[in-house]
């Protein structure tokens, strides 16, 4: 699905107003409506729970207002504070006036904040895609009496204070939700990791906004969820045999970081490769033939570390990277793939660091090259520290618009890059991922889709992303999120994919 910027999100709303014949009250009706039924359904309160709404001026606090009055005429206790402003939006006001006169409405004041126990449940509709700077005075002030509240605080669109795809100074006054329920599509700003505490869960409502609009729209970033894939993988055609799915050469693994080449390469054979090698230095044969028996195994002459590139005209991909090492022998290998490589190549790991360490080699780089860092091995790589969220994106838009290679920016919402800038977001994926080899898992599966040459680049990189995130979520159904170790996901990528898999037969 596509991520609109807060100017998209209201040419949209006004589409959809023309498109549907409805007026802007009806819509914000439907939003109304969609947080009522999300509120009742998932957090079922009590009639009792007090329900406290803080409206702000414009539409996110005509949301509130609306959403107060179906509580109230459901049956549950809504209380209402509205901030003080010198203007209201004409659908607050219509919304204020709609609001039956038992249920209790008052304006905030420095001195009059609420008392918000536990029990109580906030709803934050303060301030959503409007908002145009940072909040200061009385709205900063509320901001931080809600979060100050022991009680479940819910937002409405974004978190208040929050802006939906932009930077803000740092320390800016944000409302702290714990969950984020907002309208058809998410909003960039969820998936930063420095937004994290803000956002909290966040879940979109669908409230019938023009599809056709959407489709129409152009965007440079897009949400992966879960049906987006589907049927995406061809199906394997009957009469394949293991020269249709490709050979991969795995480059991985030295002296004590053996494991890592093991775990990339089971996962580049449960990826669905038709053959794999492994060039691992001498430590690492016997451990190979042994835990991989289904991969080949080409020994480097060095004993702990990769010094020779083999010869690569059988190979319809190579990775390397995972468990390398940064010895001055192994860059040289790097130096070399890089320099004659005619198929597609996955880099991970150390070879992302000696890329960094000696940047000229950059220069080198195939087009459509796969690069896999995580935010810390791609800080190496763009040689500058990020100053924010939004500007490692910004690096990262440049970095393959100039080396016209794809770069999967690991990290809860992974970002795919393709090479014209466009950024693809990953929603697939849990903490539990969060633990030693699980990007090696990642390698050994691209490289895998890599080889196969059914797949383009892009959906390989796609592809390889969300089935190892889908791994890790029916891996912690089974091992739970603290007890996942990286070769849980070598098990589940089989499950993964077959889920992505084409239902109609391949040719
Ligand atoms: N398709 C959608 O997404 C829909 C959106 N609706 C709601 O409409 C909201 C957007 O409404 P608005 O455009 O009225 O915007 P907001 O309600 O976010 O706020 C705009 C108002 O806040 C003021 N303001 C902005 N920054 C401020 C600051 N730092 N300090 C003090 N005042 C500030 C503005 O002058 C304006 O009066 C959405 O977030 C959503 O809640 C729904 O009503 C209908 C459907
Ligand atoms: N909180 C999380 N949510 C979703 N995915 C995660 C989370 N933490 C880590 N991952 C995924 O796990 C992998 C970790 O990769 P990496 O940091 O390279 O690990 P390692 O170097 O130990 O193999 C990445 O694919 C990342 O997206
Ligand atoms: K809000």
């Amino acid at each position: 699905m596509k991520l609109l910027s807060a100017a998209l999100t209201r040419t949209l709303d006004q589409a959809t107003i023309q498109a549907q014949g409805i007026t802007s009250l009806e819509l914000m009706e439907r939003a109304a409506t969609a947080l009522f039924d999300w509120i009742l359904t998932e957090l079922r309160p009590a009639y009792s729970t007090p329900i406290h709404l803080f409206c702000g001026p414009g539409n996110n606090g005509g949301d509130g207002l609306a959403l107060a009055r179906l509580l109230h005429e459901a049956g549950y206790a809504a209380h209402v504070w509205l901030l003080p402003a010198k203007r209201y939006s004409a659908d607050f006001t219509a919304n204020r006036l709609r609001l039956p006169a038992e249920v209790p409405c008052q304006e905030l004041a420095a001195a009059r904040f609420p008392e918000l126990p536990a029990s109580a449940v906030l709803i934050d509709a303060l301030f959503g895609t409007g908002l145009s700077r940072p909040l200061t005075d009385l709205a900063a002030e509320v901001v931080a009496h809600l979060n100050r509240s022991p009680a479940l605080r819910i937002a409405v669109d974004l978190p208040s204070g929050l802006l939906a795809d932009a930077p803000q100074p740092p320390d800016s006054p944000l409302v702290q939700a714990h969950y984020t329920l907002c309208f058809e599509l998410p909003k960039l700003a969820f998936l930063l990791p420095g937004h994290a505490a803000f956002v909290g869960e966040w879940h979109t409502l669908q409230i019938g906004l023009e599809q056709e609009v959407i489709h129409n729209m152009a965007v440079d970033n897009y949400f992966i969820e879960d049906n987006y894939l589907k049927g995406c993988l061809p199906k394997r055609p009957r009469f394949s045999h293991k020269g249709t799915f490709g050979h991969a050469l795995l480059l991985a693994g030295s002296q004590g970081k053996v494991g890592a080449a093991v775990l990339a390469a089971t996962a580049c054979l449960r990826g669905g490769v038709g053959l794999l090698t492994v060039r691992v230095p001498q430590v690492g044969y016997a451990i190979l033939q042994t835990a991989v028996p289904e991969a080949m195994c080409l020994p480097d002459s060095a004993p702990d570390i990769l010094t020779e590139l083999p010869d690569l005209t059988p190979y319809a991909a190579v990775g390397m990277g995972p468990g390398l090492g940064q010895q001055a022998a192994s860059r040289e290998v790097l130096r070399q793939l890089l320099q004659t490589a005619t198929v597609p190549l996955v880099l991970d790991a150390d070879a992302l660091n000696l890329l960094g360490a000696n940047r000229e080699l950059l220069e080198l780089l195939p087009p459509d090259t796969l690069l896999t860092p995580h935010p810390k091995e791609f800080e190496r790589l763009v040689g500058i520290p990020a100053r924010h969220d939004y500007h490692r994106l910004e690096q990262l838009r440049a970095f393959v618009r100039q080396h016209r290679c794809y770069c999967v920016l690991k990290d809860a919402y992974t970002a795919v890059a393709a090479p014209d800038g466009t950024l693809y977001f990953n929603g697939s994926g849990n903490p539990g991922m969060a633990t030693g080899g699980s990007g090696d898992v990642l390698t050994g599966l691209l490289l895998a889709l890599r080889a196969d040459k059914r797949l383009s680049a892009l959906d390989a990189a796609l592809l390889g992303v969300y089935a190892h995130g889908r791994a890790g979520d029916l891996a912690a159904q089974e091992t739970g999120e603290a007890g996942l170790i990286a070769s849980d996901l070598v098990r589940f990528i089989g499950p993964a994919l077959q889920e992505l898999t084409a239902s109609a037969p391949g040719l």
